[in-house]
């Protein structure tokens, strides 16, 4: 039985993918061999011995300590795509948003409930302050073409925005995906200078912390409006703040409340609801209980954010699962223990990601867990797991 623990809600969807005959499934659940997780902060999260897999429902995992999972073995997927329709509709509905003073508008009303019965003249007279200017015929300026991005800039298109895309890392599935009516922008300055609205759909990490900063500010044009359904990390509060009160920013539009920005002016704090959808919900928990159930039972990796993909078909009845560092030697420690202690190997990948590497070795009897021991206790081997098929 594989003891799974949940850090937050997780759609029912997803659990039923996790047998209750074989899972064990909830938040209380201790010495977990696999977690599922959402957006909880596990940076100060220990360990138990058990732990092998971390399933982020979902795609951003800054909340997770990733180089100390890697370092204990542990795998760390996300669900790529997953919830990028969520966020993509969002970000329409942040555009507007940005434009049209909706909040700021409903606000205003529910406070005129006083003028009683005059409620509609007073609406008619006091509306103009909140007009504010159409997408159509703007500059939209979209930063990171990933899943979200892609879905964005292929979209605003269609509400006759002129789009500039910027990713120097886009992926071929992700060219393939742009609308060729998006234009590549080759650096941030491109999108800086010539956009009314930015968005932002890259992941937090310590190249792109504090990106939207003065100096990006000042290179955009005045009055931009910038949307932020990203991470909160991205933005330097203290320079949009002050950005905000020159007007150089006319609106920023967030996803990430905390105590310094959600004060701001003409500031719109979203409660974190990009990816708030019962379908992206659904998606992210399927997808993650998928991968963590395939890699506890079988040993296959896909969408690990710290290792690398290995899918291995079952040959023989005893599979060793090994994750060591990616350092010449190693795969010839491996089989040299193998052929010590007599084990035939019937099937071997290797694959490797960074600095670490992956090694499933499928054999034809079944192996003591001695063989494992000695495994475990060369040099650079982090994880060394046996399964019976
Ligand atoms: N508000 C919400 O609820 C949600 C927020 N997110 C956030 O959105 C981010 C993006 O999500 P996806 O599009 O699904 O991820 P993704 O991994 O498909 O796309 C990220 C893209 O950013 C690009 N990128 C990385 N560094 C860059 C840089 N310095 N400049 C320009 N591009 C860069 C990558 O090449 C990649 O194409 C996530 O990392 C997460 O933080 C994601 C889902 C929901
Ligand atoms: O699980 C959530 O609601 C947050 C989604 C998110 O931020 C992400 O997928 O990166």
């Amino acid at each position: 039985m594989y003891r799974i623990k949940t850090l937050n809600k997780i759609s029912p969807a997803g659990l039923s993918v996790l047998d209750q005959n074989r899972f064990a499934v909830s938040g209380d659940v201790e010495n977990e061999d696999g977690i599922l997780v959402r957006s909880a902060d596990m940076h100060d999260y220990v360990f138990p011995d058990a732990l092998r897999a971390v399933a982020r429902a979902g795609a951003g995992t800054n909340n997770i300590p990733i180089d100390r999972c890697s370092e204990a073995g542990i795998v760390v997927f996300n669900t790529p795509g997953a919830n990028a329709n969520a966020v993509k509709e969002l970000a329409v509905c942040a555009l507007l948003l940005a434009s049209r003073k909706i909040t700021q508008g409903v606000e205003w009303v529910k406070a005129q409930a006083a003028a009683g019965e005059d409620v509609e003249k007073v609406v008619e007279k006091g509306k103009s302050q909140f007009v504010g200017p159409e997408l159509n015929g703007k500059v939209l300026g979209v930063i990171g073409l990933g899943a979200i991005g892609v879905q964005v800039a292929n979209i605003a298109t269609k509400l006759g925005m002129t789009v500039y895309g910027y990713d120097p890392f886009l992926s071929v599935d992700g060219a393939l995906a742009l609308s060729r009516m998006v234009h590549r922008a080759m650096d941030l300055e491109t999108i800086y200078k010539n956009c009314d609205y930015i968005t932002v759909h890259v992941p937090q990490t310590a190249e792109t912390k504090g990106m939207l900063n003065e100096d990006a500010f000042h290179m955009m044009k005045g009055g931009v409006r910038i949307l932020n359904l990203a991470r909160g990390g991205l933005v330097n509060d203290d320079d949009m703040l002050a950005a905000l009160d020159s007007g150089k920013v006319a609106c920023y539009v967030t996803d990430f409340p905390n105590a310094k920005i959600m004060g701001g002016r003409n500031v719109v704090a979203i409660p974190h609801l990009g990816a708030s959808t019962p379908e992206s919900e659904e998606n992210c928990a399927v997808m993650a209980a998928q991968q963590l159930r395939d890699y506890l039972e079988n040993g296959n990796i896909v969408n690990s954010v710290n290792l690398p993909t290995l899918v291995q078909p079952w040959s023989g009845v005893c599979r060793l699962c090994i994750i060591h560092r990616n350092v010449p030697g190693a795969i010839a420690n491996i089989t040299g223990v193998l052929s010590k202690d007599g084990v035939n190997v019937e099937n071997m990948t290797n694959k490797s990601k960074k600095d670490y590497a992956y090694t499933v070795v499928d054999v034809g009897s079944r192996v003591s867990d001695s063989v494992a021991d000695e495994i475990r206790a060369l040099d650079g081997v982090l994880r060394v797991r046996l399964l019976n098929h």
